[in-house]
């Protein structure tokens, strides 16, 4: 069961390997519920590989990573109801329309009408002018915005957003920052990583720097 008086995310001694590079060294932090982490760091620094971890797509070298007390390698199936990851990979049928993406995964989550969940959605990122499009001819800044609808779908407690002003126009990053100030005031943490600091700074109450995989002062 999740704890609700723990952390939303524990880092024990977190290291992770990809062959003989280490992506993650030794990484501790505890983020308190309730609040929200910015994740910073150069390219390659980590950021995706820890964002990954708490996600359980991966399994890390050593150390344990809790995501609401749950043991993210033991209760794997549990910490996977509680998160959500928006990431560069966005897990789209191609040849199907927008809105019957997002019907399908409203069906699987078991949501009471699922197409007029979908079409409300794709209403609140913007998508509404394609809705009836096959997803093979968007533009890598509607996928995202598509992506985004998927993850509000799932209505995630922790919502893990790996770099989710990329691709976006500037009209997509308000949109988007509007998006995720929604999911902080439905109660959500949000674990936003970005090289846009600014924007992240005024979302989020806590920071985590990376610098080659350990955490440093940014
Ligand atoms: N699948 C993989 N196989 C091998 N090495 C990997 C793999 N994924 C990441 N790495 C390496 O792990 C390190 C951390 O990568 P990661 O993608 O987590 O960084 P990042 O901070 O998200 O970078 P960026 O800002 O460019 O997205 C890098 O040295 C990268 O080359």
């Amino acid at each position: 069961m999740p704890s609700p008086s723990a952390p939303a995310l524990a880092l024990h001694d977190v290291s992770k390997r990809y062959g003989r590079r280490w992506a993650l060294a030794r990484l501790t932090y505890a983020l308190p519920a309730g609040r929200s982490l910015l994740l910073t760091g150069h390219n390659g620094s980590g950021k995706t590989t820890l964002l990954r971890l708490v996600a359980t797509a991966l399994s890390p070298t050593a150390g344990r990573v809790e995501v609401l007390g749950r043991d993210a390698v033991t209760d794997r199936e549990g910490v996977r109801r509680d998160v959500a990851l928006l990431s560069h990979a966005s897990f789209l049928y191609e040849d199907l329309t927008a809105l019957q993406n997002l019907t399908i995964l409203a069906r699987l989550l078991g949501i009471p009408s699922p197409e007029d969940a979908a079409g409300a959605l794709l209403t609140r990122v913007g998508l509404t002018r394609r809705t009836d499009s096959p997803v093979r001819g968007f533009s890598a800044g509607m996928r995202k915005r598509l992506a985004i609808a998927r993850l509000l779908m799932k209505t995630p407690a922790i919502a893990l957003l790996d770099e989710p002003f990329g691709e976006l126009d500037p009209q997509g990053i308000r949109d988007m920052e509007g998006i995720i100030a929604e999911l902080k005031a439905s109660g959500a943490t949000v674990v936003l990583a970005t090289h846009l600091v600014e924007q992240g700074m005024t979302l989020c109450e806590e920071r985590l720097h990376l610098q080659d995989g350990r955490a440093v002062a940014a």
